[in-house]
């Protein structure tokens, strides 16, 4: 159903500044590959069994803890996640099951003639924010279907809003209880009673897409998080608030971009790569911008891996590059790049036309990495950005790439398959 706009439309307010194919059932591997990803960590992997059931770690931990309330604590990060993909995977599997999911067509406007006027402007509006501030990944979106990367850019619009709460030049009156009137927002638009033209482009997206409210209502809580946290303990502190801002757009975005008809992978590793691509994002956007953040008493970096590195707070405020911040940096970049691994191996597993903006948006951003290599680890006082000439040229690499059949439908016929 289309949206009906009932509240004060005309106020528009911008702080300035799937269709999805059937998945198998969930592989316990799967687990145990993102695990992977700390593989650096010191605290890598543990509680995890590539032969367990899925529930180990929480086991685990229960055996030590003596409360229900010490258990639910010692849970990591990732496991909190994992769980949240699972809920988004079966949501959108359950939805294609009773038939209500688009996995080509999408819901037609049933509305009247002045409503999709309305919403036509609304989307056009989007449109309009997303070619000025992200002009790359706006190009990307043009080769979507219509109903899809309008849909986009409807998310996009607003999580660059959630974003401009904490960031933009309000950011300084910005309390707890703003966020909670913006998750309220949220929670009218999702109900179909928008307050403004671009909420409204999103209460009509998340009415055809089987797009779920919880990683909106997690990316607030990330911005949460940034009123109150400018320290992060440990990578499982700073996953938890990379999943927040970033990992959340991947889960949002999955159900709009859809997974190609002929994917053999399961909803829950697509997921999971869409998640891992926005978590890649951050960590490389928390390399770029160290100095930057320093400059505003934050440090978005695991406090114990700094110390371990033989590092302070002090260090950073002071922004000198030596061996131990080149040391350090070179296994931050280490872990972004294994994030963006593999994230990439889930690209394929989408619909044909989304997986070019996907693949672009991912070669460009972690071109970053290298270029704070090539900035010599200077990212006190050198912005590492990809120049205008490499953009271009990651497109048609990119386009290339998009041709690639599905992952894993080249593993199922594969005569080397086992
Ligand atoms: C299977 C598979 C790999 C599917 C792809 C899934 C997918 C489309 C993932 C998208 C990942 C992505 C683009 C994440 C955004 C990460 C990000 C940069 C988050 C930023 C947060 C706050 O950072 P910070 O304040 O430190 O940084 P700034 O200095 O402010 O930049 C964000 C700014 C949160 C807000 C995020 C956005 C505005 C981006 C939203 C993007 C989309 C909805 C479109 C995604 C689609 C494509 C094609 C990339
Ligand atoms: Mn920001």
């Amino acid at each position: 159903m289309a949206v009906v706009f009932l509240r004060t439309f005309s106020h528009v307010e911008l702080p300035t500044g799937l269709g999805v194919s059937e998945g198998r059932p969930c592989r316990r591997k799967q687990r145990w590959r993102l695990c992977s990803l700390y593989a650096d960590s010191k605290y890598a992997c543990a509680g995890f069994d590539p032969e367990g059931n899925g529930n180990n770690l929480a086991i685990r931990s229960s055996l030590v803890a003596s409360t229900a309330a010490e258990a639910a604590a010692a849970v990591s990060s990732e496991q909190r996640v994992y769980d949240v993909v699972l809920k988004q995977a079966a949501l959108v599997k359950e939805q294609m099951r009773v038939g209500s999911a688009v996995s080509v067509e999408v819901k037609p406007d049933l509305a009247v003639p002045e409503t999709v006027y309305l919403l036509r402007e609304a989307y056009d509006r989007c449109r309009e924010v997303c070619a000025e501030y992200a002009k790359t990944f706006y190009l990307g979106t043009l080769l979507m279907t219509p109903e899809r990367r309008r849909a986009i850019w409807a998310i996009y619009v607003w999580c660059r809003r959630t974003d401009e709460l904490v960031d933009g030049p309000n950011a300084s009156h910005i309390t707890p209880s703003a966020l909670d009137r913006w998750e309220s927002r949220l929670e009218d638009l999702f109900a179909g009673r928008p307050y403004d033209m671009f909420d409204a482009a999103l209460s009509d997206t998340v009415s055809k897409f089987p797009v779920d409210i919880q990683p909106f209502k997690d990316m607030i809580e990330g911005m949460r998080l940034d009123l109150k946290k400018s320290r992060y303990k440990n990578f499982d502190e700073l996953y938890l608030y990379c999943y927040y801002v970033a990992g959340t757009v991947g889960l949002m975005s999955v159900p709009v971009m859809g997974i190609a008809p002929e994917s053999e992978a399961t909803t829950e590793s697509v997921y999971n790569a869409a998640l891992a691509l926005g978590i890649a994002n951050q960590l490389t956007n928390i390399l770029r911008d160290v100095g930057e953040d320093a400059r505003r008493g934050r440090i978005y970096l695991p406090q114990d891996e700094l110390a371990q590195a033989g590092l302070s707070d002090e260090d950073v405020f002071k922004g000198k590059v030596t061996d131990k911040w080149r040391n350090f940096m070179k296994k931050q970049i280490k872990r972004a790049r294994m994030f963006f691994q593999e994230a990439e191996k889930g690209v394929t597993e989408l619909s044909q036309a989304s997986r070019w903006p996907v693949f672009a948006s991912l070669l460009l951003y972690s071109q970053i990495l290298d270029e704070i290599e090539k900035n010599d680890y200077d990212n006190f006082t050198k912005r590492a950005y990809v120049s205008k000439v490499k953009k271009l040229a990651a497109l048609p690499i990119a386009y290339g790439k998009s041709l690639v059949r599905p992952l894993s439908q080249q593993r199922q016929s594969s005569p080397l398959k086992s």
